[in-house]
């Protein structure tokens, strides 16, 4: 025999119901069933909602009785055809009659005893059990049994104890006489041994339930609910959550405990004890599998899920007058228990310094005003400090009865955590290992859930929310790659990367599921108005995991805000040059924070564009190695523009022309004035392990004073075409010499210096092509033949690739 439950969602009206049904008639077909049902939903909390509404004196509570009449009616007609229907709403009326008097005499006496509220409350299943039964006849063959009739309780109204010796003999005597394939029963309800009605407290359905089937020794319990089985996470605050096929009591007990609403625990002791298997099934979707709890699981993953508990106030009580005292925790957990006051989470210091437990928020003034009460000797005395109360905190716990044989998972828990910046409050493990749980911050729920399940259920795709701003030139390639790229990365790389902020000057948009990059031009054009401070304040606030700036601009000020999103433990990419430029202070402090909150901080578009020059470095200097010496031609425009300037063409239009290719900076002052590269020298040398200054570098500039004086492009432009001569004049000394102009950046034993060079043909720079970059490096290892990195060292595609290879990197 097999007993199946089903919840107030499930049978909440006729369509719902219809479900019921088939599910009902086809599980007959193979086993003799009892089916337990409950009220129809929502009907239990207005029925207690009308009780208090006429005891205070409320009229109100005739329009809930009304609403409830309506709605059993509408469920009766929808479901009995009309030849039938007399009788049943003949029934339903009489008990809405009962009810209507039971409601005037709270209304007349304004009065609502536990004995009156169990009795309103228990129209709800009576209900339902009998309009499905009578439903269920109409295809099938189904009995009807009141559970008041053989479920004996105790006069503990709202909660009753079960009188088990006598209903375990009731139910098997009623289900040993009983030749129906299918037999309906009402939840919930029961009677005391004088024959008055009572009820079996929350999750009272599914104690009957467990109660019926324990009492026949059932195949199965099935709880038939609106969610398929218990899931590895809460679904609403992780998407990638996902039913657990097979778990064992004790975990889906642990689970329950922490959040996962699927089951109340107290309500399956009695299967629990027969060792009898419970499957959660979902009525809306009965063909998946759902979730089967049994006293052993086949599933040996360690950890089975992860749950959690919301509005959690951990109260602190230390003090040296409690180090080596005994009887310090019996008087505080007596304090607490004596006032019904629930502990959800206990840790204590080995150092016994101090007891810290985790409570209800809405048990916090009282336990605080306990505690100091039963410690008021203490506290006075200066032996114990007056409690502490730390509120807005959350427990998140991971949970599986195998995690005892596995080293290292509270590692892995924690530092994930720490790795996205979510702070540890307190940790508690118990000594069966079968429950990690750790006290945090509320508002990084969401974001240490998705942490952890990415790290033990997902570990095949790891989720990159990135906040990008800057849409220019290099900014728009980089989305379309990032677009393009999608299906590669996550079939690849298994990285599913997703922008979900994104910004210009002007304005910007937040997309928590990710912003469709096909379309991001317009949503971007009808986004809010956007500045550096409300761009972070938005990014913080998602509180995502794996999240990362990445700066496109080439902006001052947005280079000055990388500090707050490393604070946060959100890495930065930038292609942007001035903050790694900027005082050395400064690039070691980035660093410094970098390193502190474990936030990547990229830069290797800064020098070479996509040319994997800082990586290389970084590895030499990783490995051991030492950098001497660095002969470099770094700046993709000036290699464009001397080696397209001849007789032939004119200085401004080669100029715009590299503008155009998408070669220069915004501003293309900042690479023909040697700044540029300069930035870049200063960069290589920084990150050699050299202290410079970008004051310390000399530049050799070969721009007229006055073009260098220019304060915006056009005028910038201007002064190149009135100075067309000069620039002739520069191109002819080098052609005489048969040399060609490059524009060179060196460092060397500690110092460095930028300038536009003649290079004659035998020399490794004389043939760089195009916007090419080349880079010598002669370190210890690479005294006399240096390692040299050679290609394409600007445009918006190379850089835009480099600023995807940071972003891989900071997965790594
Ligand atoms: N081109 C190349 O080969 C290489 C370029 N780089 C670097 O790439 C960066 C970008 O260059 P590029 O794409 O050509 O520049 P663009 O001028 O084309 O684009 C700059 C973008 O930044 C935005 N922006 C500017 N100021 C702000 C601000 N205060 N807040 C938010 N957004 C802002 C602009 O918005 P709006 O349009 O509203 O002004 C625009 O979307 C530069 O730092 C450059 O050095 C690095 C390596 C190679
Ligand atoms: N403007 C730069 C491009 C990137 O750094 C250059 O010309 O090299």
């Amino acid at each position: 025999m097999k007993v199946l439950k089903f919840g107030g969602s499930s049978v909440a009206n006729s369509e719902n119901i219809k479900k019921v049904l088939a599910i009902v008639e086809k599980t007959s077909k193979t086993s003799k069933i009892a089916v337990v049902v409950s009220a129809f939903g929502k009907t239990t909390n207005a029925l207690i909602e009308g009780a208090h509404l006429a005891a205070t004196k409320n009229e109100a509570y005739k329009t809930v009785l009304e609403k409830l009449e309506a709605h059993h009616f509408n469920v009766i007609k929808d479901l009995i055809s009309l030849e039938n229907q007399p009788e049943i709403l003949n029934h339903a009326k009489e008990l809405f009659h009962q009810l209507a008097t039971i409601y005037e005499g709270c209304y007349l006496l304004e009065e609502l005893t536990p004995k009156t509220l169990a009795t309103i409350s228990s129209f709800g299943e009576l209900l339902s059990s009998y309009i499905i039964a009578k439903a269920a006849n109409i295809s099938f063959e189904t009995g009807y049994k009141d559970s008041r009739e053989i479920i004996i309780a105790s006069n503990n109204y709202l909660n009753a104890t079960v009188n088990f010796a006598e209903t375990n003999k009731n139910i098997t005597a009623y289900f040993s006489g009983n030749q129906k394939k299918v037999t309906l029963l009402p939840g919930f309800v029961a009677k005391t041994s004088e024959g008055k009605t009572t009820t079996l407290g929350r999750g009272g359905s599914d104690y009957t339930a467990a109660i019926i089937a324990a009492a026949v020794n059932a195949d199965e319990l099935q709880i038939w609910t609106d969610v398929s089985g218990m899931f590895t996470a809460n679904p609403s605050v992780v998407k990638q959550a996902f039913p657990i096929p097979h778990i064992s009591y004790h975990e889906a007990m642990e689970l329950s405990h922490f959040g996962a609403k699927v089951i109340y625990p107290p309500t399956i002791q009695p299967v629990l004890k027969k060792e009898i298997s419970i499957r959660i099934k979902n009525t809306f979707k009965p063909e998946e599998e759902g979730t089967l709890i049994a006293k052993e699981t086949s599933n040996k993953k360690p950890v089975k899920g992860i749950s959690h508990i919301e509005n959690i106030t951990l109260i602190t009580l230390e003090g040296s007058g409690m180090v080596g005292i005994p009887g310090f925790s019996k008087r505080l957990f007596e304090a607490i228990s004596f006032h019904n006051i629930n502990i959800i989470l206990i840790t204590q210091a080995s150092s016994e310094l101090s007891i810290c437990i985790g409570i209800a928020d809405e048990d916090a003034q009282k336990a605080k005003a306990v505690i100091d009460e039963t410690f008021e000797f203490e506290i006075e005395k200066q032996k114990v400090n007056p409690v502490k109360l730390e509120q807005d905190l959350c427990i998140i716990a991971l949970v599986g009865d195998n995690m005892k044989n596995h080293q290292g998972l509270s590692g892995q828990m924690f530092s994930s955590l720490g790795k996205n910046n979510v702070n540890i409050r307190a940790i508690a493990q118990g000594s069966t290992e079968k429950n990690i749980s750790a006290v945090i911050n509320k508002n990084d729920a969401k974001k240490a859930l998705n942490t952890l399940h990415e790290q033990f259920f997902e570990e095949k795709i790891k989720q990159i929310n990135l906040f990008v701003t800057g849409v220019g030139n290099v900014g728009e390639r980089f989305l379309a790659q990032l677009e393009q790229q999608k299906k590669h990365l996550k079939k690849h790389l298994k990285l599913n990367v997703r922008v979900i902020g994104l910004s210009n000057s002007r304005k910007m948009i937040f997309n928590e599921k990710g912003i469709d990059l096909k379309n991001w031009k317009a949503l971007l054009e009808n986004g809010e108005s956007t500045s550096l401070e409300r761009f972070f304040n938005k990014t913080k606030q998602c509180n995502l995991r794996n999240s990362v700036f990445v700066d496109n601009t080439a902006n001052q000020a947005v280079s000055e805000v990388y500090e707050n999103y490393l604070r946060q433990s959100i890495g930065v990419v930038t292609c942007n040059k001035i903050a790694c430029a900027s005082l050395l202070e400064n690039y070691k402090t980035l660093k410094a924070i970098s390193r502190k909150y474990n936030a990547p901080f990229l830069f290797e578009t800064n020098v070479g564009a996509g040319l994997p020059i800082i990586d290389t470095l970084k590895n030499l200097i990783n490995s051991g190695d030492r950098v001497h010496k660095i002969q470099a031609v770094l700046s993709g425009s000036l290699n464009f523009v001397f080696n397209n300037f001849n007789k032939n063409t004119t200085f401004h239009d080669v100029v715009a022309q590299a503008q155009k290719e998408g070669y220069t900076e915004p501003d293309p002052k900042i690479d023909l004035s040697g700044v540029d590269v300069a930035r870049k020298i200063l960069i290589l040398a920084r990150e050699s392990g050299y202290d410079l200054e970008l004051s310390d570098i000399s530049k050799n500039a070969f721009l007229p004073e006055e073009s260098l004086k220019t304060k915006n492009n056009d005028d910038f432009y201007a002064s190149l075409t009135k100075n067309e001569a000069h620039f002739q004049q520069i191109f002819k000394e080098a052609n005489d010499k048969n040399c060609r102009l490059k524009y060179v950046a060196e460092f060397i034993d500690g110092k460095a210096n930028v300038g536009l060079q003649h290079i004659p043909a035998e020399h490794p720079f004389y043939n760089l092509e195009g916007s090419d970059n080349i880079v010598l490096f002669f370190t210890d290892r690479y005294p006399e033949n240096p390692l040299i990195i050679k290609g394409a060292g600007a445009g918006a595609d190379v850089t835009a690739s480099g600023i995807f290879a940071d972003i891989i990197r900071t997965t790594k």
